[in-house]
């Protein structure tokens, strides 16, 4: 609770003393404070910023704050063995420590620290024996404890998640144990241990022995003789102390010039609260235009178009209605399905603008009958009816639970319309940026991996009508959702009907970065696409373009530096943080938007690997699913 929490504040401000200045803020707040993020009032993460903590951690006041999920003290001036008991931390998954002075063997209460996820000790004085404990923490994915002075052998650490890991310069010595021969070489620098995947051969009991060959060299380690074994022993020893030397110094210089450029950290956590106001910012958009699209009830499709029309100053006197409704058999139908309306009842329609698009503007039309769809009035078509009537046929033709279906057009020769089921429960970028206030409707982590797979399988579809076949126009705004949060892909096949657009579109922040003509984007290009619309699903966050003066960010580069900063689980939308069971799902899908967004075009998955990936992540979500998705609201 928020007293305890804010005692607890107050009292590490105190144990650490006057020495430090961080927190020198409205005492009131701690939830507000800089460097701490709450959850119902509870601190889960605490970051102290680099260079302002020194002498011994205050553990006593620290382990009163249970629901800390991420502790970071990392580049400080901490000091002392790592206090007795934090093993109260039950929650904590990423422990950063690393760039202080702790001394003395790693405690053992860390290994009761079931949830840890990111561990790193690195660049301490740490000594005594690595301990085998680490096996405990199944679910470890990092693991650093490199630039410290453990000694003796190096235990078999056998985690099925470990895929950061590294002991680089310390005093081990023996060979590298089984579990860890998949590791790369640089995760054993400086030190003397042989065998995969380092070159040095062991001596034939180096497991046990410490004087194991450390023949970093690896040069003529083959069949040699005992004596010129130890002679070539000698040598490395001495290279690789030297090598050793050099690496710390190295180390050192750019620890020291790391240490400098934290001072700047503060600086960098604000650009990043900014950045993500004003992403809140742009995000809101969408909800302003829907509300300008709800004032708009009560006209009808004619006078809509009517009026766009005369605002053009296209066509003078003559009403789109009038002439559309001349030909009033020319609304043409796609498949087997019912014409329940002609053009006629189409125009007279009740309409209401649903928002303005690269390709038009599209309206909820709302019938006599009562049916509703959604018109889309297309501007700037290039192309003669004939090569319109051809492409449109094939838009019409396609066929997949995934894509919202085109029901009919009209093509004249002052009016393109296109008529498709009415999704009613909007745009996932309206659901995601929308509102902001109390009646938003919660988006939890089945829902958006669903929404995720139904878009991968809708572009699959395409994908899989030809090699030259993409949809070229990915983003939120164009995943429709039906009453049950289906996901259906709109908007596709019209990048061949239009002129390029005039004007940088919002479809800026989901380019790949090789697509120069919006008419030509291939396949990967999608991919490309939909890993940004992946990306945004997980952070919450709309991809913004310079151009369009929304000073965002660029989503794929944002997390792609947040994730290196190791700050994973804090890219993750507010709203995705309670489902906590399913972290690694949420990791395995971050890394699969961060695949898709791979710069070169033959780095990314095909579609087809997306979508399985995103089958199978949900599947084993299922599997861990202890969480109660919340109940979400039907609206109607
Ligand atoms: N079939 C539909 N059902 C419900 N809403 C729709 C439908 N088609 C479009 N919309 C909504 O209408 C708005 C405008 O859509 P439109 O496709 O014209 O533009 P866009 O998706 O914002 O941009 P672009 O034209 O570049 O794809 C969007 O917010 C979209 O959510």
């Amino acid at each position: 609770d928020l007293s305890t929490d804010r005692a607890a504040l107050l009292a590490l401000r105190a144990a650490v003393g006057g020495r430090t200045l961080f927190w020198n803020t409205n005492l009131t707040t701690p939830c507000n404070w800089q460097g701490v993020q709450c959850e119902n009032n509870r601190v889960t993460v605490l970051r102290l910023p680099a260079s302002s903590l020194f002498g011994t951690l205050p553990a006593d006041t620290l382990s009163n704050l249970t629901a800390l999920r991420t502790l970071s003290l990392r580049l400080n001036h901490l000091s002392g063995p790592l206090p007795g008991d934090l093993s109260q931390l039950s929650q904590l998954r990423n422990l950063y420590l690393q760039g202080n002075q702790f001394t003395e063997s790693v405690p053992d209460f860390l290994f009761s620290l079931h949830s840890l996820v990111r561990l790193n000790l690195a660049s301490n004085n740490f000594s005594g024996e690595i301990p085998s404990g680490f096996n405990n923490l199944t679910r470890l994915r990092t693991l650093f404890l490199e630039n410290n002075q453990f000694s003796g052998s190096l235990p078999d650490i056998e985690l099925p998640n470990l895929d950061q890991f590294n002991v680089s310069f310390n005093n081990l010595n023996g060979s590298v144990p089984k579990g860890l021969a998949g590791k790369p070489k640089n995760a054993f620098l400086g030190t003397l241990l042989c065998g995969k995947p380092l070159d040095s051969v062991c001596a034939d009991n180096a497991g046990e022995s410490p004087a194991a060959s450390p023949s970093g060299s690896a040069n003529g380690s083959g069949n040699s003789g005992k004596s010129e074994k130890k002679k070539l022993s000698g040598g490395a020893i001495a290279g690789i102390v030297i090598g050793s030397v050099v690496g710390l110094i190295l180390l050192l210089l750019l620890l020291f010039i790391l240490c400098r450029k934290r001072s700047g950290n503060k600086a960098r956590s604000v650009d990043v609260a900014a950045i993500k106001n004003q992403e809140n910012e742009a995000g809101e958009k969408p909800a302003a235009e829907a509300e300008n699209a709800g004032m708009n009830n009560g006209f009808s499709v004619a006078a809509a178009a009517a009026a766009a029309m005369s605002a053009n100053g296209s066509t003078k006197g003559e009403n789109p209605a009038n002439s559309a409704a001349a030909a009033a058999k020319k609304l043409v139908f796609f498949g087997n399905a019912p014409r329940v309306f002609d053009l006629e009842e189409l125009l007279r329609a009740s309409a209401e603008v649903l928002g303005k698009g690269t390709f038009g503007t599209a309206y909820k039309a709302v019938l006599e009958v009562g049916t509703v769809v959604a018109v889309k009035r297309l501007k700037d078509v290039t192309i003669s009816e004939r090569e319109f009537k051809e492409k449109i046929e094939g838009v019409g033709a396609m066929d997949n639970e995934n894509l919202v279906p085109l029901r009919a057009y009209y093509y004249s020769r002052e009016e393109k319309l296109l008529v498709y089921d009415y999704m009613p429960m909007g745009s996932l970028s309206a659901l995601l940026h929308g509102n902001k206030g109390a009646g938003r409707t919660p988006l939890n982590w089945e829902i958006r991996t669903r929404i995720a797979l139904g878009a991968a399988r809708g572009i699959e579809y395409l994908h899989f009508q030809g090699h030259s076949v993409s949809h070229g126009n990915i983003k939120s705004s164009n995943i429709l959702l039906t009453k049950s949060y289906d996901a259906r892909v709109s908007d596709f096949g019209l990048n061949h009907l239009v002129g390029p657009p005039s004007s940088p579109t919002r479809v800026a922040g989901y380019r790949a970065p090789e697509v120069t003509d919006p008419r030509k984007v291939s396949q990967k290009a999608d991919v490309y696409s939909l890993g940004v619309l992946l990306l945004e699903l997980l952070t919450g966050k709309a991809p913004t373009h310079a151009l369009l003066n929304e000073e965002g960010v660029d989503l794929p580069r944002w997390v792609q530096s947040v994730v290196r900063e190791e700050w994973t689980s804090e890219v993750f939308d507010l709203e995705l943080l309670r489902y906590q069971n399913v972290e690694d799902e949420m990791v395995q899908l971050l890394q699969l938007g961060i695949d898709c967004t791979a710069q070169y075009p033959d780095n990314r998955p095909s579609i087809s690997e997306v979508a399985r990936r995103i089958e199978e992540l949900r599947r084993s979500s299922l599997r861990d699913n202890q969480d109660q998705p919340d109940h979400v609201r039907e609206t109607d």
